[in-house]
């Protein structure tokens, strides 16, 4: 269970945001920061504590040793507390700014342009003569080399739930409070826009549901969330349970060869094929060929990921964009996209035609179920570029996040076996031989408790992004308009005030007869699908999607990290991937032979059952298959 989520203290003026340990580490703004030697003193007390919960070690699931991973995220995080405690990020802020941007504001224009200036380098609360937040300056050399939330988690236990963050001229707020976040996502959602999110995007997503803001959003949203209805998402278990077969032939045949399989790439072509035909019902099949439009979907991929991470923008200066190859591959690829969706487009509003159409709320073609069809036979009146727009963002927004998801759970899952064989357990004791349906998914408590957890740990995107339409109090500080946030969600799901045992994998930390954990029920101390109006349209959708492709493949085979494997280490796009791919032995399961007892029911020749007491049950299939007796099922 999560550990108490106080969201009051000491590290604001007023009703603060987050309460470091009673140890008062914790800072009243940039002006207040104690000397080095009891920044480090302090700093050492918070390192103790983290080690102290760090996982890797046994906990629900038992991994056994020590994870080489851990390790040297252990080193890198002693390594920056050493150079927070050096004082190289903390700026002692000055107290004459508020005066000369006054002065500077009754100047006119060019005086009014340099006290903007100032306050977006000092700080709206400096700049206002109000409470400052606790500010960071950080070298770029900070972040480089590794996922560069990782870092923010170490100056979250320094500076608390909110701080600032300079790079440069750059200048970030970073939340990991719950509070200040169920402000910004929920309670004044209003005063904020997608920011810097939205300009990265623009180029792929142009004004679809996740970078659109004001009346586009609004509009958009309430045409696409009717879409995802429970008799579509329902439907789409099936969907779900094919792919997933089709991904155990592929294990099945590496299981036969003895060959290692990289997951993490099969994991994104699997969410392909599944986005690809639940959205617009087109079929990438990627997980049996390499195509034109496969390899289209990754370039462009790849290049939002590249734009979302990298300092310089050079696909912005002029010429250089023309003659970059890097960016001449781009066009190429986009062009095919837009190309094959115009397609798509125009056949599925063929088919909307001949239909004998009688729309209404839980409306599906059979025949194709995708949420285009559904569009646009809801006479949804929207230009073929939203269209596109709209459902390119889809395909984006539910192809590399569930393909995060899988990559780290079964990561976390070849760590935890004791996690790992109580899941087989559950998954033997529900799934026959049959797809999924809906009522197995239900009775799949703990593979969901598993995806709950695995989201905690490994939340998919890190970190969310927004900006300041207009003046606000944040934890008790005055924020300026057009300040860009980033609400650390890694942070407030490894915050060790909030969750006991913070580190560690441990899916029973969800009971399986409570409801299923969401940022309502734990006061936005977890955000798995963001919370507020912009929260996921698609949870469920990935929710059921991520449980079934769990259940069916852990049914099937063992997995185990493959000898000689890379370490397995985080890098961040729009989620975070591994640097070097995640390298399994997958081996068919064997179960011990089931041995008859006289309560088993008989299976006669004619196939009819006979009792011969009354209760249990063989099936004549698993016989002979030789499911049951140690066979492959
Ligand atoms: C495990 C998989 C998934 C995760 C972890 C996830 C996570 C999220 C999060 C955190 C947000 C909020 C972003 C923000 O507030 O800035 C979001 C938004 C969104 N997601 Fe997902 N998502 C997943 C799967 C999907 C799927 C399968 C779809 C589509 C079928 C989808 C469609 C969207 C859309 C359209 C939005 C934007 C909603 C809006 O702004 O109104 N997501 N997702």
């Amino acid at each position: 269970m999560p550990a108490a989520a106080s969201a009051t203290g000491l590290s604001s003026p007023g009703a603060a945001p987050f309460r470091l340990p009673a140890s008062g580490c914790a800072h009243q703004g940039h002006l207040r920061l104690p000397p080095p030697a009891a920044a480090a003193a302090c700093r050492r007390r918070l390192l103790l504590r983290c080690a102290a919960s760090s996982g890797g070690g046994d906990g629900a699931g038992g991994s056994g040793g020590s994870d080489p991973a851990l390790e040297e995220q252990r080193r890198r995080q002693a390594e920056l507390a050493a150079r927070i405690a050096s004082g190289e990020f903390t700026v002692q802020g000055p107290g004459w700014i508020a005066p000369l941007v006054g002065k500077l504001s009754k100047l006119g224009p060019p005086g009014e342009l340099a006290a903007a200036l100032l306050t977006r380098v000092a700080g709206a609360g400096a700049a206002r003569g109000g409470p400052e937040i606790p500010q960071a300056v950080g070298s770029i050399n900070a972040v480089v080399g590794q996922a560069f939330f990782v870092p923010l988690y170490d100056l979250f236990l320094t500076y608390g739930g909110i701080f600032r963050l300079n790079f440069g001229p750059k200048s970030f707020l970073i939340v990991s409070d719950p509070a200040i976040a169920k402000h910004i996502l929920r309670e004044n959602s209003k005063a904020y826009s997608k920011g810097i999110l939205a300009e990265i995007l623009e180029f792929v997503m142009g004004t679809g549901l996740i970078p659109a803001d004001g009346e586009i959003w609004r509009v958009r949203r309430r045409a696409i969330v009717p879409a995802l209805h429970q008799k579509y998402v329902t439907a789409m278990i099936g969907l779900f349970g094919e792919a997933s077969d089709r991904f155990c032939e592929k294990l099945d045949k590496a299981a036969v060869d003895g060959e290692d399989v990289e997951m993490e790439s099969l994991f994104s072509r699997f969410t392909l094929d599944v986005i690809g035909k639940a959205v617009f019902n087109y079929d990438f099949d990627s997980l049996s060929y390499d195509n034109g439009i496969v390899e289209a979907v990754y370039v462009t991929l790849r290049e939002a990921e590249m734009r979302s991470t990298s300092p310089i923008p050079t696909w912005e200066i002029p010429i250089w964009k023309d003659i970059s190859p890097r960016q001449k591959k781009v066009n190429e690829a986009l062009k095919l996209i837009n190309s094959t969706l115009d397609e798509l487009i125009a056949i599925c509003k063929r088919l909307v035609e001949q239909e004998d159409l009688q729309f209404h709320e839980e409306y599906m073609n059979e025949q194709d179920p995708s949420i285009l069809h559904f569009l646009l036979a809801s006479g949804d009146d929207v230009s073929s570029k939203q269209l596109r727009d709209d459902l390119m963002t889809m395909l984006i927004a539910g192809h590399e996040t569930s393909a995060a998801v899988l990559t780290w759970t079964f990561y976390l899952l070849s760590k935890y076996p004791k996690v790992m064989a109580k899941l087989q357990d559950e998954v033997d004791s529900v799934l026959g031989d049959g797809l999924p349906t809906i009522e197995d998914v239900k009775k799949l408590k703990y593979t969901t408790r598993v995806i709950n957890e695995s989201l905690r740990l490994y939340p998919q995107p890190p970190v969310l992004i927004r900006r300041s339409l207009e003046d606000d109090m944040l934890g008790g500080y005055p924020i300026g308009r057009g300040e860009d946030i980033f609400i650390s969600v890694w942070n407030l799901h490894h915050c060790p005030k909030h969750w006991d045992d913070a580190e560690v994998f441990n899916p029973e930390r969800w009971p399986l007869d409570g409801p299923n954990p969401n940022e309502i029920n734990q006061n936005f101390s977890y955000l798995p699908f963001g919370g507020g109006p912009r929260k996921c349209v698609g949870d469920m959708f990935a929710t059921f999607e991520t449980v079934v492709a769990t259940a069916m493949l852990v049914k099937r085979f063992d997995f185990q990290m493959a000898p000689g494997a890379p370490p397995v280490d985080m890098t961040t796009g729009a989620t975070i991937h591994t640097t070097e791919g995640l390298k399994m032995t997958v081996t068919r399961r064997t179960r011990a032979p089931v041995i008859p007892n006289l309560e088993m029911k008989i299976i006669s020749d004619s196939q009819e059952p006979t009792l011969s007491t009354p209760s249990m049950v063989v099936s004549a299939a698993s016989v002979a298959s030789g499911e049951d007796q140690g066979g492959v099922s």
